[in-house]
């Protein structure tokens, strides 16, 4: 059943969350926007700032790209500003969290350039509840498949957000695998560091450094010394980040993990909230993960 935003819906709202799929989110918000009322979207609708990108990868016209400059990119560690002062928050996908969160530090101080790999891995939830034949339990139990090989729909939004961050293109390859489990993404990231930085004593040791730094003010990113795993961050807001020198190849790997349905995606939604309407960042989002 279409949804449809009436003005005597509106009344006293404050601020809206939109969970709908694609292109129907845009066209929920869209009037509400029209009404001065806030707008977080967790769909992807208002993530990618070209209207054709976006066409190109949902197969769809945008509702209304009038809106795509406007939208803050809700990644809040990265926008955190911005996004205290945005109407519009697109809120980022959980693979594209997963990714920019653990490769922006090292593309940021240019430690890293070349091919980029991301290569991740995801629990059904990520997928929704409609049923079909890869995500029914006979299927996907004792399974593991890549899947968008030729190109999954978050690619243009990782590669747009870290293009920003390096003033240039990246070249990246992102891949994707459905794994039999309920909740979480792992990504493992794999670039070309700077030989100078690879080569150097403790280079691993240095690479964490940096990263504890950048993400010093940021509760919700924790730079790991072991490799985070997805239990970790089940049912929590937090993203994990694990950040490992090989210096035999000259590579930065970063491992990262968390919730596809917390910090992927509601959790994320309600601190950027919070910031939106002055609330303290961390308010309702301080559980701990169900561990073991
Ligand atoms: N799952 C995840 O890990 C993440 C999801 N997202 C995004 O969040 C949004 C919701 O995802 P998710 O909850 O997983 O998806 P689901 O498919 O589980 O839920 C979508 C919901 O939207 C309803 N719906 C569909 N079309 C309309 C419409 N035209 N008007 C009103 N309601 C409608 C559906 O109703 P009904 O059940 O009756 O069909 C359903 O309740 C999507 O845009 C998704 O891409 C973002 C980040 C992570
Ligand atoms: C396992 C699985 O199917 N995952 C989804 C991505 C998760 C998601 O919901 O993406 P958005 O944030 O863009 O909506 C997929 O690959 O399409």
């Amino acid at each position: 059943m279409k949804l449809e935003i009436t003005a005597d819906l509106c009344d006293g709202l404050d601020l809206v969350f939109s969970a709908l799929p694609h292109k129907a989110s845009a066209e929920a918000c869209i009037p509400l926007l029209e009404q001065n009322i806030k707008v977080v979207d967790i769909s992807a609708d208002f993530r990618l700032k070209q209207a054709d990108v976006y066409t190109q990868w949902y197969g769809v016209e945008h509702p209304d790209p009038t809106y795509l400059e406007e939208a803050v990119y809700g990644l809040t560690e990265l926008n955190r500003d911005a996004v205290s002062d945005a109407r519009l928050v697109a809120n980022p996908g959980c693979y594209p969290t997963s990714a920019i969160l653990a490769l922006t530090p090292a593309v940021q101080n240019g430690w890293i350039g070349g091919d980029i790999i991301v290569d991740s891995k995801s629990g059904v939830s990520g997928a929704g509840r409609s049923l079909s034949m890869t995500t029914h339990f006979s299927e996907v139990n004792e399974n593991v498949m890549a899947y968008s090989v030729n190109g999954h729909r978050h690619l243009p939004e990782i590669s747009q957000e870290l293009d920003a961050v390096a003033d240039q293109p990246v070249n990246l390859t992102f891949l994707t695998h459905l794994i039999p489990m309920t909740r979480g993404i792992l990504s493992s990231c794999y670039a070309p560091l700077r030989p100078d930085i690879a080569q150097s004593a403790d280079a691993s040791e240095r690479v964490r450094q940096m990263y504890k730094d950048f993400y010093a003010d940021n509760a919700f990113v924790q730079v790991t010394d072991t490799p985070p795993q997805t239990k970790q961050t089940l049912g929590n807001n937090y993203c994990l980040v694990h950040p490992v020198v090989d210096s035999r190849t000259n590579r930065l790997i970063v491992i990262s993990c968390l919730d596809n349905l917390v910090k992927g995606a509601a959790g994320q939604a309600v601190q950027n909230m919070n910031l939106m309407c002055g609330f303290p960042e961390a308010m309702s989002l301080d559980a701990l993960a169900v561990y073991p």
